[in-house]
C-alpha cells in the first residue's frame, strides 16, 4: 500500500526530471530540519490509546485470494456497494460502462479492477487497496491478482495482510479446476500461511449456478477442512460461508425471493458478521522502528519522499533516523497519511516521510529506516523455513534463486538442504535430505551472491533482515526461479553479515 503524492509535490516530482526546481523550493530544502517537539513518552501513550481505543475502530488487512474467475472482484465490487461504499451512480455507471464492451457480467468487478488498473498506471510498485467499514473494524482490502504467475505485487499485498479471504468457485468442474493441481486456491492459501496469515474465511461462491445446493457447499467444505489443517490453518481459525457474490446473496444479508432457496438450508453467519470478527493483529508499538522503503520520491519540495509502511514501533516529525544498508542518517521533516500532515505513525499504518539532511542518493527501494540505537541487522546468510509451491523440477543444493524480502530482491542461492520438516508438528523428517519437491516444508540455508551482471570482484551487499520470531513483518521471504514463486518462508537465523 502506498499513500500516493498530492498537490504541489506531485506538480513538483513531474519538473523534477527536468530539474525545473522552482526557487522557492530550492529555499524550502535548505531550511533547517525540524525539531522533535512532542515528548516521546507523550508520543507513545497516544498511539496506546489510538490502538485501544473504542472509538476508533479496529483495523485489519485483507487479501483476497482464489483462482482466477472464481469471483474475487465481483464480490468485492458487490460488497462495496452492500456496505454503502459505491452509490448507485456509480454502479449504474460501471453497468453501463462494462455493457458496453461486451462485458457486462463483470459490471461489479469493475469498480475494483477500475481502482487497480488506475493505481497500475500510478508511480508505486503496490497492491491496490480500499477500506471497507464493517460495524466493528475498519479493513483494508488488498486485491491480488489471480492468475498464474505469482507476481511480486501480490507478494508484497499477502505480506501485509492479517488475514485472507479465499473465494472459491461452487459451479460443477470449477471448484475442481482450482483445487486441483495447477489451480491457484492451494498455492493461494500455501502462500499467505507461509507469510504468517493464520485466519482465513472461505467464500464459496456462484452457489446460484448449482441451485444452491446444501450437498455441494458441504461437499467443498469436507474437501477443503483437510487441507487447510493440512497448511497450517487451526480449525478455530477458519471460517465457511456460501454466497452468491453477482446478486448479493448472504454477503451482508439473505432477503428477497433470490435468497430464499439458500434460507432453506443456511441460517448461519453472514460474510459481513464474519469479516467483522477478523482479530486484529498485536501491533507492535515499542519495539525499535522499522520502516522498509517500498518507494522513493526524489526532488520534493519538502524533501526526499518515502513511501513504506511502519513494520514496527514509531515513527515522529523531527527525529532522526539511520538508513540501512549504510551509515547515513535522515531527518524526518513531515509525515503524510492520505493527504493528511500527522505528528507521528505507529506500525501498521501506510504513511509518507519527507526526509531532509541526507542526499537522496542513500535512499532506495528496500532499504530500511531504524532508529540509530537499534539498527536492524544485515544478513549476506541466513536460515530459513520454507514452504515448497507445486514445482517440477526439484530445489537442490546450490540452486540459483531469486529472493524477495519487503520490495527487494536480490540474487541468492539454496547453499544448505538442512531439513524436511513435518508441517502440523514442526519436527525433523530428514536430516540434510538431497532434494526439496513440491509442497515440501523444510529448513534451508540461504545465502545472497552477485548478480550474473556484476564483474567477479564484485563483494555481495547485505540486505537488512530479523529473525520471524523477532519481527514477522520483517522475517518473511520469498523464493522465486526463472520468474516463478517456488516457495515462501520466514527467516530463523542470521549466519553471516
Ligand atoms: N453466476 C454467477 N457468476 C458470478 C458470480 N460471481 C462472479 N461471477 C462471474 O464470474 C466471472 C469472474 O468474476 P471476477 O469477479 O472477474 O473473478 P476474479 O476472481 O476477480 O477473476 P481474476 O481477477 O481474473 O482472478 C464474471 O463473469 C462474473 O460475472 C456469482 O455469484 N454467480
Amino acid at each position: 500500500m502506498s499513500t500516493p503524492l498530492r498537490g504541489k509535490d506531485a506538480q513538483s516530482l513531474d519538473l523534477s526530471g527536468l530539474n525545473l526546481m522552482q526557487d522557492d523550493d530550492a529555499v524550502q530544502a535548505d531550511e533547517p530540519p525540524p525539531k522533535i517537539t512532542i515528548a516521546r513518552e507523550k508520543v507513545l501513550e497516544e498511539a496506546k490509546q489510538a490502538l485501544q481505543g473504542d472509538s476508533d475502530k479496529r483495523a485489519v488487512n485483507l487479501v483476497v485470494i482464489g483462482h482466477v474467475d472464481a469471483g474475487k472482484s465481483t464480490l468485492m465490487g458487490r460488497l462495496l456497494y452492500e456496505l454503502g461504499k459505491m452509490d448507485e451512480k456509480k454502479r449504474v455507471a460501471n453497468e453501463r460502462a462494462s455493457g458496453k464492451i461486451g462485458k457486462s457480467s463483470f459490471s461489479w468487478a469493475w469498480e475494483f479492477d477500475g481502482t487497480s488498473e488506475e493505481r497500475e498506471r500510478g508511480i508505486t510498485m503496490d497492491v491496490a487497496s480500499q477500506i471497507m467499514n464493517t460495524p466493528h473494524r475498519q479493513i483494508t482490502i488488498l486485491d491480488a491478482p489471480g492468475h498464474k504467475d505469482f507476481i511480486p505485487n501480490m507478494i508484497s499485498g499477502a505480506s501485509q495482510a492479517d488475514c485472507a479471504l479465499l473465494v472459491v468457485d461452487a459451479a460443477t468442474g470449477e471448484f475442481e479446476a482450482g483445487f486441483d493441481r495447477g489451480g491457484q486456491t492451494r498455492e493461494h492459501l500455501l502462500l499467505v500461511r507461509s507469510l504468517g496469515v493464520g485466519q482465513v474465511v472461505v467464500a464459496v461462491n456462484k452457489l446460484d449456478q448449482v441451485e444452491w445446493s446444501q450437498a455441494r457447499y458441504e461437499e467443498i467444505c469436507s474437501l477443503l477442512r483437510p487441507f487447510l489443517v493440512q497448511s497450517g490453518f487451526q480449525p478455530s481459525k477458519t471460517r465457511f460461508v456460501p454466497v452468491g457474490a453477482m446478486a448479493g446473496i448472504n454477503l451482508v444479508k439473505r432477503e428477497g425471493p433470490e435468497a430464499e432457496p439458500l434460507n432453506v438450508w443456511y441460517k448461519g453467519p453472514t460474510l459481513v458478521d464474519y469479516l467483522d470478527e477478523l482479530e486484529p493483529p498485536t501491533r507492535d508499538i515499542t519495539a525499535p522502528l522499522r520502516f522498509p522503503i517500498s518507494n522513493v520520491f526524489k526532488g520534493q519540495a519538502s524533501g526526499t519522499a518515502v513511501v513504506g509502511r511502519v513494520c514496527s514501533g514509531l515513527v515522529q516529525v523531527g527525529e532522526r533516523l539511520r538508513v540501512l544498508p549504510g551509515d547515513e542518517t535522515a531527518v524526518v521533516r513531515m509525515i503524510d497519511s492520505e493527504g493528511d500532515s500527522l505528528q507521528w505513525a505507529a506500525a501498521g499504518s501506510s504513511v509518507t516521510l519527507y526526509l531532509t539532511s541526507i542526499d537522496p542518493v542513500h535512499l532506495n527501494i528496500g532499504s530500511v529506516l531504524c532508529p540509530p540505537s537499534a539498527v536492524i541487522p544485515l544478513a549476506r546468510s541466513f536460515s530459513a523455513r520454507i514452504i515448497v509451491f507445486d514445482i517440477q523440477v526439484p530445489i537442490t543444493t546450490g540452486a540459483s534463486i531469486e529472493l524477495f524480502h519487503h520490495s527487494r530482491d536480490v540474487p541468492a542461492s539454496i547453499t544448505k538442504l538442512i531439513a524436511t520438516i513435518d508441517r502440523a508438528t514442526g519436527t525433523v523428517i530428514k536430516a540434510n535430505p538431497r532434494v526439496l519437491t513440491k509442497s515440501a516444508s523444510a529448513e534451508v540455508q540461504i545465502t545472497l551472491r552477485t548478480s550474473a551482471y556484476s564483474g567477479p570482484a564484485t563483494i555481495v551487499q547485505p540486505i537488512p533482515l530479523e529473525p520471524f520470531s523477532v519481527n514477522k513483518e520483517m522475517g518473511r521471504v520469498l523464493i522465486r526461479r526463472g520468474g516463478e514463486t517456488i516457495a515462501a518462508g520466514v527467516v530463523m537465523d542470521i549466519l553471516s553479515s
